[in-house]
């Protein structure tokens, strides 16, 4: 293998490996994998007359809870511990095997959900930009608050039934817990091993070099870009970056909270338009880990948010990362840049 591109190389048409620097992995893109005929398994179209108010939505305004708490009559995001929690604060201590290959740890935490808006028909695309600016706030005061804590704090949303979200109300999750999951534990030694080795944090030089390459944004403005990263594993995934150095959610000036509602209305609106449904996907936010962490240097770090919508080819056909990439290693159809070509150039928003 020479390591010079072969003329007739052509990544829409050959296969090819792409690294993934923040995970220390590599995706096989085979483009040309998209024009077999499928077969397969069609979802259900997402649902698409959801009512404003729903008496028996537990997540609604004024509504009675799972377990029997009365949600107050809120008119802007609404945030309550979740009454079904993968984490509690104190739990009893599962103790140490000596066995190396039976170890176990505490788990310690909190579970909460934040509800975006009063109303279940609306998502964040067509929410106001100054009610997504709430979101935003309300995001920040909730890491500051748990981070003070705990190492890390997983705000996560989970959009769409096709994602496992249990409820079409707006809304999303947030899990603080007393260790550094799995995928941040990565993406830091990663973002470490590259500050070490060139002396700028990984992500920042990658949105300077993808706002100057152009050929995998999706959408940007004065400090945010999303881009179709070039190591992208779901079809559709993005990542959402600010152009300034900022740790986590809560370093952002008033001005990059404002300009990351209207990046991800922007973006979301784009989603939309792709297949003309309501786009599912999960998304989660990354940043410098917390807790005891903030006394650290973490000027490796830089924030981001990460989108993996789960569709393959149209509103009702998904990727399915079985087989091949459960066993040997993540694949994908389109070529991100191919991908990027897809979003709407012209939509509307408001
Ligand atoms: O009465 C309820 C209903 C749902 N929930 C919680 O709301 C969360 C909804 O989030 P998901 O749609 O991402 O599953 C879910 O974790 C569920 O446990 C309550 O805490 N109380």
């Amino acid at each position: 293998m020479s390591g010079e591109r072969d003329v007739s190389f052509d990544p829409k048409e050959h296969q090819h490996l792409r690294y993934n620097p923040l995970r220390d992995s590599w995706v096989l893109v085979s483009a040309h994998r998209m024009k077999r005929p499928w077969a397969g398994q069609v979802e259900k179209p997402p649902e698409e007359h959801i009512p404003r108010y729903d008496p028996k939505n537990p997540l609604c305004p004024g509504n009675t809870r799972a377990n029997g708490k009365v949600n107050p009559d809120y008119d802007s995001t609404f945030l309550f511990e979740n009454d079904f929690p993968a984490l509690q604060p104190d739990a009893p201590d599962p103790g140490v095997d000596q066995h190396p290959l039976f170890q176990t740890r505490a788990a310690r935490g909190i579970c909460k959900v934040m509800c975006f808006h009063p109303w279940s028909d609306v998502t964040l695309p067509l929410m106001k930009k100054q009610e997504v600016v709430k979101v935003v706030d309300k995001w920040v005061e909730i890491l500051e608050e748990l981070g003070a804590t705990y190492p890390w704090v997983q705000i996560f949303e989970n959009k769409g039934a096709m994602m496992g979200c249990s409820n079409p109300h707006p809304h999303c999750q947030v899990w603080a817990s007393n260790f550094l999951p799995n995928e941040p534990a990565l993406s830091d030694r990663c973002q470490r091993n590259y500050f070490e080795k060139h002396g700028e944090p990984l992500l920042l030089e990658y949105a300077r070099q993808e706002a100057e390459r152009k050929d995998r944004v999706v959408v940007e403005n004065f400090a945010w870009l999303a881009v179709v990263p070039y190591w992208a594993t779901w079809p559709y995934q993005t990542l959402l970056l600010p152009r300034r150095h900022v740790l986590r959610l809560t370093d952002l000036t008033t001005e990059e909270r404002e300009g990351l509602a209207d990046i991800m209305k922007q973006l979301l609106t784009k989603y939309d338009n792709l297949f003309e449904v309501s786009f599912p996907y999960s998304m989660g936010w990354h940043g410098a880990p917390t807790g005891p962490h903030l006394k650290e240097d973490n000027s490796h770090w830089q924030l981001h948010a990460h989108y993996y919508p789960p569709l393959l080819r149209s509103a009702t056909v998904k990727k399915f990362m079985v087989g091949y990439e459960m066993l040997a290693q993540e694949q994908r159809d389109l070529t991100p840049e191919q991908v990027t070509q897809m979003f709407p150039q012209k939509f509307i928003y408001f």
